[in-house]
């Protein structure tokens, strides 16, 4: 039986249920909007992991970051739809290594470590696996896998530089640079208490949100991130090498734009026409790292 005047307890249920009803409309918006948008149907019909593909496609097209034969890492690769781009650009003799904070069903040709960026000791583990130059990387050409990202053409000057800019063991022995791109597109994961939940390794989006919701939070999560990503860029990329990062715009994006230029030739900032426009998610790139 209901009571007749309502307890505070059962004012704090029916408060409950308001938010839940709320944020169940709000996944049901997210599965709409996720419907009608054309690069999530064009993620499908290719056989992507997520439309974040064509971000990467874009920037790729504007400033021809890939090559055959790099060796890539692509920090937070979940659900992992840069690393399949980044995989089919490298093919056949590259190497890509996801990592993510989610466990997430590797995508085909893509090595993958599963913990958190931030950690120290998971930094040492990447370190450890990009220290040797074959690991990862297939022995030989997979012409006869059939790729899964067959509509993805490489670049038409994809070369494979495996034996020709590196030295005899391909790491590069005074700083241990043995990277060519750094992707980051981490966004500090928020799990969702409500809605599609899923216990699946192939959909990790339904168990996470990418975003907070709140502009500050979000903008100072992702510096942090992305600050860690050029520490570790400047240790691990090779003269010449890329980097990529998706941020969210706020007041300390300046800054580390300002430490972009210290590390790169050229530094631009986009927001590629797949970016959602009421998103404050914009991209830096960085292109060819100074000695
Ligand atoms: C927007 S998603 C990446 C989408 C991916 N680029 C793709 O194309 O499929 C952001 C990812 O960053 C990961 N992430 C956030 N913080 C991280 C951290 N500290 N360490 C590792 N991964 C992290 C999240 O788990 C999430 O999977």
């Amino acid at each position: 039986m209901f009571p007749l005047y309502p307890t505070r307890l059962w004012r704090n249920a029916c408060q409950l249920q308001v938010i839940g009803q709320t944020r169940q409309a709000s996944s049901k918006r997210w599965q709409a909007r996720q419907q009608k948008d054309q690069f999530t149907r064009e993620a499908t019909v290719q056989g992507l992991k997520s439309r974040a593909a064509f971000k990467l496609l874009q920037i790729d097209e504007k400033y021809r970051i890939f090559k055959g034969g790099q060796t890539v890492v692509d920090l937070g690769y979940a659900p992992g739809s840069w690393s399949q781009v980044a995989a089919s650009r490298t093919h056949p003799y590259g190497r890509v290594l996801g990592v993510d904070i989610i466990p997430a069903q590797p995508p085909k040709g893509v090595s993958t470590i599963q913990g958190n960026f931030l950690a120290p000791e998971i930094q040492t583990y990447i370190r450890d696996f990009l220290r040797s130059p074959d690991r990862g990387r297939p022995r030989q050409p997979d012409f006869l896998q059939d790729s899964s990202v067959s509509l993805l053409e490489p670049n038409s000057d994809s070369e494979c530089t495996v034996g020709a800019e590196e030295t005899s063991n391909g790491v590069d022995k005074i700083l241990e640079r043995t990277v060519d791109v750094v992707l980051s597109d981490m966004s500090a994961p928020w799990y969702q208490t409500s809605g599609f939940w899923k216990r699946s390794l192939s959909a990790p989006y339904n168990r996470m949100m990418n975003t907070s919701g709140v502009s500050f939070r979000d903008h100072a999560g992702s510096m942090d991130l992305c600050h860690a990503a050029l520490r570790f860029s400047s240790d691990v990329l090779k003269e010449g090498g890329h980097f990529v990062c998706k941020f969210y715009q706020g007041a300390e994006d300046k800054e580390l734009e300002q430490q972009l230029k210290e590390l790169f030739k050229k530094v631009h900032r986009l927001k590629p026409e797949s970016s959602r426009s009421e998103s404050k998610e914009a991209f830096f790139v960085g292109l060819e790292r100074k000695s």
